[in-house]
This record gives C-alpha cells, structure tokens and sequence, in this order.
C-alpha cells in the first residue's frame, strides 16, 4: 500500500494505493462517519464492477443506494445531476450520508458536484475505475459538468473525503483508454519533472506502458498533482494552471466536436503539441525542448493532427475559464518541466491555429 496525503487550509484527506479492500476499510471509518453510501456509477461500470463493489461494502453491513449514469461524456451533463438528486432524496440520502463516485472522470466530476450540492453539500469519496482518473481526476476537487457551448463550464471546488485508487480496475480497460490516461501522465513530465520524462520515455513500449508499470505511475501522478492543489486549490495563485497545459486547445476541441471524435485524453495531447508550438513561435522554448515534447507524445502513439475551424477554435478558446476579456491565457513550456503563463494575442494564436489545424496549407 503506498499513501499520499492532501493537506490543504481547510481540509486533509488520503489517497490510498492499494488492491486490499482491507486498507480501504480502515481508510473510510478514519474518513466518513456513517453507515449508508449512495454509490454513483455509469452504465460500463456497473456491468464490469458494480457487483463485487456493493458486495463487500454490504458486507461490512452498509446500506448501500446505487444510481446509474449514462456513460462517457453524454453522462457529464446537467440532465445527470438532476437525475441524481431526485434519485437519492427519493432514496432517503441525507445530510450525514456519504456519497461514492465509482468509474471513470465523467462519474467522478458528476458525482463531486453533486455531493457539492445535494442538501448544501455531503460527503464524498473518489473510487475511479480508469487510468485518467487514478491519475488525475480523482484528485484534487475540481467537480463540473458540460453545457452546450462548452467544456466543464458549470462546476465547484469540493474535495472528497478520500481516495481509493485500486488498479486492479484497470484489468478491463480498453487500450484506447488506457493511451488517454496516459496523456495527463505525459503532461506531468512535460509541466514538473525532466525524470519522470526520461522515465517515461524509456518506459513507453508500442505505445503504451505495462500494467506493472501502473501503480508508480499512479503514485507519481497523485504526488504532482497533491503538491500544486495543497499550494493553489482554486487555482488563484495561477500555480494550478499548470495543471491546464493544453487543455485551452484541447476543450475547444472537444466542444467543437461535439465531444464524439476525441476523448479528453486524446485532444490533451493534441492541445500539448498545439502549446509547444506557440511555445516555439513565441520563441519561449528552443527547438530541441519543441522535438523533446513531440518526441514522447509520438512515442506514446496519439494522433497529433486534426482539421478545424481556425476561427471557430480561436472563439470557442476566448471562453476557457482562464480567458480573460477575450484575451486567452495559455500554459506554455519552457523547457521540460518548466512552464510559463502568459496571455497571448489574437492574431498570434489564430495563426498558428491556421498552421496547426490545415487551413493554411
Ligand atoms: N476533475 C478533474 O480534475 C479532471 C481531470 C482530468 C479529466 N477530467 C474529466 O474526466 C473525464 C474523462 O475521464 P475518463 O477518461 O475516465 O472518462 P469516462 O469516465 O468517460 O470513462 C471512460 C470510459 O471507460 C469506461 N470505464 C470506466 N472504468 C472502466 C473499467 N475499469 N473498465 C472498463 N471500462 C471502464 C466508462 O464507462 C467510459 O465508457 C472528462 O470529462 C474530463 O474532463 C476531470
Ligand atoms: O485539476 C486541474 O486543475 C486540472 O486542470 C486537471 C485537468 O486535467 C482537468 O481536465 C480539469 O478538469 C480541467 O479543468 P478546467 O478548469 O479547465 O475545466
Ligand atoms: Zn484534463
């Protein structure tokens, strides 16, 4: 079992790494006080998982409520918030209750909202089922939902009361979502840490990592990711941000897609390359840290390329959370492991947006 703890002003919780349910247990009565759980799954989750999930926790003699969201990103929405409030009021879910958001990252952002709200705001614990989550999701209490214009727009800060990352989930993953966590583990290295680049780098074999890989990955990823929300949890400070790097593009993406072409990995390391090439058109990095960057990302196998709208990307990023009264604020690299933020003029972005997306070819 390996443990990091998040101490922020406010509140302290653990990020427990283990395959025994045992250490769960004893993580949980040292984290909730109660004996009903109202478990939030998807529809994948709950026919791979559900069953031996419920099981040992009824077996520990907890009431357990379950509700079932859609799932993929067609479950991040408003529809799926209202859904569970009518669900756990009906369920008599109360105020000294304890929400769990079992599955990947859409459950966990829903499931974080919603315990954010329901009754002013209950309990809540992070079991995610995928890579992504394990590594970043889960951690970290930024809770959202999608709207028709765009990326996670509605949301709160509400962290979780633990987590338990157990990456035996991960037996039944598809590979293709496997390569999307892997995108937010590559941006660590790119944003924190040259090692965990060269690590990576040398760990990445046809595109993908071994699963006994897994759990330092895992523990890695927590570390980052616990360190910068313990400094910035609301992301005030700008040293949260960080976390964003190419995000800005990867939302816009997303949202113009209308979320069925690219997972929120794959327009990740899209949105990466994009920022390392404003990076070098601005002349923030040199060419060798621009290579080094496209370098891994190629290694790990993701498509780097897609046809847009220059100008439909350039509006739908003027309404990132970072954007600022139409002026765009990116994360960009320096070196490797070493970031800049900086707001970057229209006219430049849309046209390396141009170059990047085809349509000035
Ligand atoms: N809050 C944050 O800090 C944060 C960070 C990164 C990403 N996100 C959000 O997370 C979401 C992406 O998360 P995701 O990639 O986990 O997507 P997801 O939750 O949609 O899960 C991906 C797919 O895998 C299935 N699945 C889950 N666990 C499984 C398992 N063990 N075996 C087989 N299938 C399984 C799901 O049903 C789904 O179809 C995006 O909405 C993104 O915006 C949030
Ligand atoms: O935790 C953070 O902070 C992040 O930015 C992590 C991102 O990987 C994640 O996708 C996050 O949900 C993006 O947040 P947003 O504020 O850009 O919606
Ligand atoms: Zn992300």
């Amino acid at each position: 079992m390996k443990q990091i703890n998040v101490n922020l002003k406010t509140k302290k919780y653990d990020i427990v790494i283990s395959q025994s349910e045992n250490d769960f247990f004893t993580a949980l009565e040292k984290a909730v006080k109660t004996n009903t759980f109202f478990v939030i799954t998807d529809k994948n989750v709950e026919k791979l998982h559900l069953k031996y999930f419920t099981h040992f926790l009824k077996q520990k003699g907890f009431n357990v409520k379950i509700a079932v969201i859609n799932a993929g990103e067609i479950g991040k929405s408003i529809k799926s918030l209202s859904f569970l409030y009518d669900k756990a009021l009906e369920a008599g879910i109360d105020r000294k209750n304890c929400a769990i958001a079992f599955g990947g990252g859409v459950v966990g952002d829903v499931a974080g909202f919603f315990a954010a709200t329901y009754m002013r705001g209950i309990n809540y614990i992070q079991v995610p089922t995928t890579l992504l989550a394990m590594t970043d999701s889960s951690v970290g209490g930024k809770t959202a939902v999608n709207i028709k214009g765009g990326k996670n727009i509605a949301g709160v800060f509400y962290q979780p009361d633990l987590v338990w990352i157990n990456s035996t989930f991960l037996s039944t993953l598809t590979e293709r979502h496997i390569k999307n966590g892997l995108a937010e583990i590559i941006k660590y290295a790119f944003t924190f840490d040259k090692k965990f680049y060269g690590y990576l780098s040398d760990t990445l074999k046809n595109g993908t990592v071994s699963p006994k890989d897994f759990d330092y990955i895992i523990y890695q990823s927590c570390s980052y990711k616990a360190r910068v929300v313990e400094k910035d949890e609301k992301e005030i400070t700008g040293l949260r941000a960080v976390l964003n790097f190419g995000h800005t593009f990867a939302h816009a993406l997303e949202t113009a897609t209308k979320y069925k072409k690219f997972l929120h990995g794959e327009a990740v390391a899209i949105g990466m390359l994009f920022a390392i090439k404003l990076s070098l058109e601005l002349r923030i990095c040199k060419p060798e840290t621009y290579k080094g960057v496209e370098n891994l990302l190629q290694k790990a196998d993701f498509t780097l390329s897609t046809k847009n709208n220059a100008r439909q990307m350039l509006s739908l990023m003027k309404k990132d959370k970072k954007s600022i009264d139409g002026n765009i604020k990116f994360i960009l690299i320096k070196d490797i492991g070493k970031t800049v933020s900086t707001y970057v003029k229209n006219n430049v972005v849309l046209n390396v947006l141009k170059n990047f997306t085809g349509e000035n070819k």
